[in-house]
């Protein structure tokens, strides 16, 4: 399973939304970029004046005042373009940042089932690579593009102004560009396409690689992997190898193109002077607007290959806006920490149901253990009893409303999962903490680690709460850092745990010492600990055990051991070792 590509309409769509949302700003820098414009128009039109004005026969002084005048208008003229391109570069950054947290906010509220099936690689590659391939674009392209269409629209006014009859010349160009670009695009769209799939595709391969190192080591699959990686890259260099040398093609046709019309100019107003039909200062004005739009007319072509292969990487980020919701909130509230289960089936592959239809009354405040054989579907179960996944059929409801129909704030004060994995974002620890609740004051934060007794090695770090931890900053052991995630668990304050294998990967030491602060923080909540080892079901109110996607069994240990059914049997071979 991919994650959507959008399509051209939606990407222009969603370009426009931006475009919409910063129009002042857009208009402001536009209004600016004119005043430029016409100030570069004045120059060549003064040089004709003044060749026309001294064939004529005029005074030095007349020809220096035209000057001074000349200067004060380029002057101005730059001045007008320095804030124009001052304005717009803050406007593409304005608009870059929007991109980006716009995508941020997507990502974040993606359905994890979607990213799963889709593997992070293709994710990644999109916030990364993709993000990365617009982001010239979007910050310089924006303002470069604005001073071209207005550079370009003034001059050939200007130029229609001054002669409609020469200005036909500046046009010729047009149709020798328009057939090159014809012949260019379509040819280097699809590679550009590739290419940004197949830098995806690198990213993923590299980052499953580093983040699976154990087992490529485990399983001395190191050589399968670099064989796999240099498959990538191989296909990257032929790509851009392929795109490389279309833009040198590209570049060198266009060269001689964009001369066309400054050689023509020459040509057919030395003609229509000698006619009689317009003067030398005309032809100079007009040569000079022909030499102008070089530039500009160069520039565009390369802003046109720009937006195409930014176009490949647009339709990749806002192909992840396109993901179905894998739940509609609504507001319903629950009226009560009653959590039941009924029917629940779930399938990671349509059609190969995992759970078959299960059906369970959770007690407030109770501790229900669920054990069972690996593959039996404990955690599957725990990440539907959590709200993580919805069920592929049946209802998991909390005081008598959907988990599903819970917005993720409503839902995370009511039933949150707590797994062995415990990263440490990059920022200080009170940022570790308002992950839990954005809103967290500092004394709220102390209570939730002092609850967890996690506050005395906060207070002796540098900085306590403003310290800062993980990569790059202070490293934290991975029981300080579950210690943390029990501190964000005590602030989010939800009356349901589910622990999978909450402390299994814990050295013996610091699994006791963390199995107080997890004691501390289960405090007064119903807790669901998916079992691995027994002694948690000995010690539990409460056990169902799990076989193929099905609670066989519920009930007290010492029912259970009793009733010697499956539990009695797992409990006897535990005990023996
Ligand atoms: N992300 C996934 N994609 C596809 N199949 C999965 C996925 N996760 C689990 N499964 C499959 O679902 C079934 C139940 O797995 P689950 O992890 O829920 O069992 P478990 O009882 O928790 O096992 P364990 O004790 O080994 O963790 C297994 O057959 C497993 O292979």
């Amino acid at each position: 399973m991919k994650l959507p590509i959008a399509d051209g309409r939606t990407i222009r769509r969603r370009l426009g939304g931006l475009v919409l949302a910063y129009r002042g700003q857009l208009a402001g820098v536009l209004v600016l970029q004119l005043g430029a414009a016409f100030a570069g128009i004045a120059l060549p039109w003064v040089m004709g004046r003044v060749v026309d004005q001294i064939q004529a026969g005029t005074t030095l002084e007349w020809v220096r005042r035209v000057m001074i005048g000349t200067v004060v208008l380029v002057a101005v003229g730059a001045a007008l373009s320095f804030l124009a391109e001052y304005q717009a570069r803050v406007l593409g950054e304005r608009v870059f940042a929007k991109l980006r947290e716009d995508l941020v906010e997507t990502v974040t509220h993606l359905p994890l089932s979607t990213v799963e099936g889709a593997g992070t690689g293709d994710l990644l590659g999109r916030t990364t690579h993709d993000v990365e391939r617009v982001q010239f674009m979007v910050r310089q392209g924006i303002s470069s593009i604005m001073v071209l269409a207005t550079t370009i629209v003034v001059t050939v006014v200007a130029a229609v102004a001054t002669s409609p009859l020469l200005a036909v010349v500046l046009v010729v160009e047009v149709p020798v560009v328009g057939a090159l670009m014809r012949w260019y695009l379509p040819r280097t769209v699809p590679s550009y396409r590739a290419g940004a799939a197949a830098w995806a595709d690198l990213s993923g391969v590299a980052n499953e690689t580093i983040d699976q190192a154990e087992t490529v080591d485990a399983a001395r699959l190191a050589d399968l992997r670099a064989a796999r990686l240099d498959r990538s890259i191989r296909e990257i260099w032929r790509l851009e190898r392929y795109g490389a040398w279309m833009r040198v093609v590209l570049v060198g046709c266009l060269g001689l193109a964009v001369l066309i019309p400054v050689l023509l100019m020459a040509l057919v107003g030395a003609w229509a002077i000698g006619a009689g039909w317009t003067t030398l200062g005309v032809v100079t004005t007009m040569t000079l607007y022909a030499y102008q739009l070089r530039g500009p007319v160069w520039e565009v072509t390369f802003w046109v290959d720009q937006i195409q292969s930014s176009e490949a990487s647009l339709a990749r980020i806002f192909g992840v806006d396109l993901v179905d919701p894998d739940r509609e909130p609504t507001d319903a509230r629950p009226s009560g920490r009653e959590m039941r289960v009924r029917g629940v089936r779930y399938a990671y592959r349509a059609g190969e149901d995992v759970l078959h239809g299960v059906d369970l009354d959770l007690r407030p405040g109770e501790t229900l253990a669920i054990v069972g054989p690996s593959g039996a579907g404990k955690s599957t179960f725990g990440r539907m009893l959590a709200g993580i996944h919805p069920p592929t059929a049946g209802s998991v409801e909390v005081g008598g409303v959907e988990l599903t129909d819970l917005d993720e704030d409503v839902l995370q004060r009511q039933v949150v999962l707590v797994t062995q994995e415990h990263h440490v974002f990059v920022g200080t620890v009170a940022s570790n903490m308002r992950l839990a609740r954005a809103g967290a004051d500092t004394g709220e934060m102390w209570d939730a680690l002092a609850a967890v007794e996690a506050d005395q090695w906060v207070r002796a770090l540098p900085d306590g709460l403003d310290t800062r931890v993980g990569a790059g900053g202070i490293p934290l052991s991975p029981a300080q850092a579950q210690q943390l995630a029990l501190a964000r668990i005590v602030l989010m304050d939800p009356h349901t745990l589910v622990l999978d294998e909450a402390t299994s990967l814990m050295d013996p030491t610091a699994a006791r010492s963390l199995e107080r602060s997890l004691g501390l923080a289960l405090r007064g909540r119903t807790v669901i600990a998916i079992a691995h080892r027994l002694y948690t079901a000995h010690d539990a109110d409460r056990v169902a055990v799990m076989m193929d996607g099905r609670i066989v069994e519920l009930g007290a240990h010492d029912e259970l051991v009793a009733a010697g059914g499956e539990y009695a049997s797992l409990w006897k071979s535990w005990q023996r070792g």
